[in-house]
């Protein structure tokens, strides 16, 4: 019996409240790993109905219509996703605590807003799940953070990692942790793509078509990470044995030193982190207000 057929998922609902890029990410890898019904699934937000029409047709999930409202789908959802931006959690969760009831489970994605916050919201202890996602679920190469309040049930737990674990990797870390996840893989899809960016540039500058570029770029990349997950060497040796004494990468490698390469992907990472931290504080001092 798989993981999901265990943990019950084909009977649940499924709510995303916040139907951003996060939420897609999620609902298109359940989707397309064929995990849960599209009718299962709804997905609201706040106000934009063309948003939720367009997800309506691409994917068959449940959406408002006309003249309907959240409440329903609030009510009788299982688990609840909160997808919303940090700056909206607070009003969120006030404005659909009176519909939501102890037996649901909540999960948020939401950067730097704690489980505390979340149950100082809701006005009671609750079964949440506090995770980092990152946009790589949308194609099943998620990685994702995931902590739990201490209510939630071994069976809640399952479920969650069931869910998480349908479109990527999950890592079960210290609440104190999530903060490092986002800034780690959280953000770090961003970086990635950054990079990428300055190489498309690069490959511009040297005299490469666009098309060629991005075929070169996309393989060097996946190859890359590809390379560290399957032969399980460190990144580091990897590196070396691409580096001759005095050839052409050692020269590049010297750029990137000059340029501080290293300690700016750290220092980025770590401020990444550290905003996570902000974001919370603001919804934290909000609460108080
Ligand atoms: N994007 C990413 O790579 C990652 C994002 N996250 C987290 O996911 C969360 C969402 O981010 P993202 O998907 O990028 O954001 P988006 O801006 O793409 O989407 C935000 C969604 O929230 C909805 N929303 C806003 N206010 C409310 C409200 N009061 N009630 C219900 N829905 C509301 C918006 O609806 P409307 O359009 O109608 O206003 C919109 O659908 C954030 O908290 C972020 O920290 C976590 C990991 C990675
Ligand atoms: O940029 C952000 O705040 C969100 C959280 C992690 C990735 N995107």
């Amino acid at each position: 019996m798989s993981l999901l057929t265990q943990a019950g998922i084909s009977s649940l609902q499924l709510c995303f409240y916040g139907a951003g890029s996060m939420a897609e990410a999620i609902v298109r890898g359940l989707i397309n790993e064929k995990l849960v019904e599209p009718g299962r699934i709804s997905m609201l937000n706040k106000q934009n109905r063309d948003r939720l029409a367009e997800l309506h047709d691409r994917y068959g999930v449940q959406t408002v219509v006309q003249g309907s409202s959240n409440e329903a789908y609030l009510r009788e959802a299982d688990i609840i996703f909160l997808a919303m931006k940090p700056k909206d959690a607070a009003a969120a969760l006030s404005s659909i605590k009176p519909y939501l009831s102890p037996k649901q489970l909540i999960v948020s994605v939401i950067a730097g807003l704690s489980i505390n916050s979340i149950e100082r919201l809701l006005g009671r202890e609750a079964a949440i799940v506090r995770t980092m996602p990152n946009t790589s679920s949308t194609i099943g190469l998620g990685a994702t953070g995931i902590s739990y309040s201490e209510s939630v049930t071994p069976q809640q737990r399952l479920l969650t990692e069931a869910i998480m674990g349908s479109v990527g990797i999950n890592a079960v870390v210290d609440e104190s942790l999530q903060e490092a996840v986002t800034g780690v893989s959280g953000s770090g899809p961003a970086y990635v793509y950054y990079f990428m960016e300055a190489m498309l540039e690069a490959a511009s500058q040297l005299g490469l078509t666009r098309e060629s570029a991005k075929e070169l770029v996309v393989q060097t990349v996946l190859g890359a990470a590809e390379m560290v997950r399957t032969t399980g060497e460190e990144p580091a040796e990897l590196r070396r044995k691409v580096t001759s004494p005095n050839g052409t990468t050692q020269a590049a490698l010297e750029v990137m030193d000059e340029g501080l390469f290293a300690e700016t992907v750290v220092k980025a990472a770590r401020r990444s982190a550290e905003r996570a931290g902000e974001l919370g504080e603001a919804i934290e001092r909000s609460i108080n207000e």
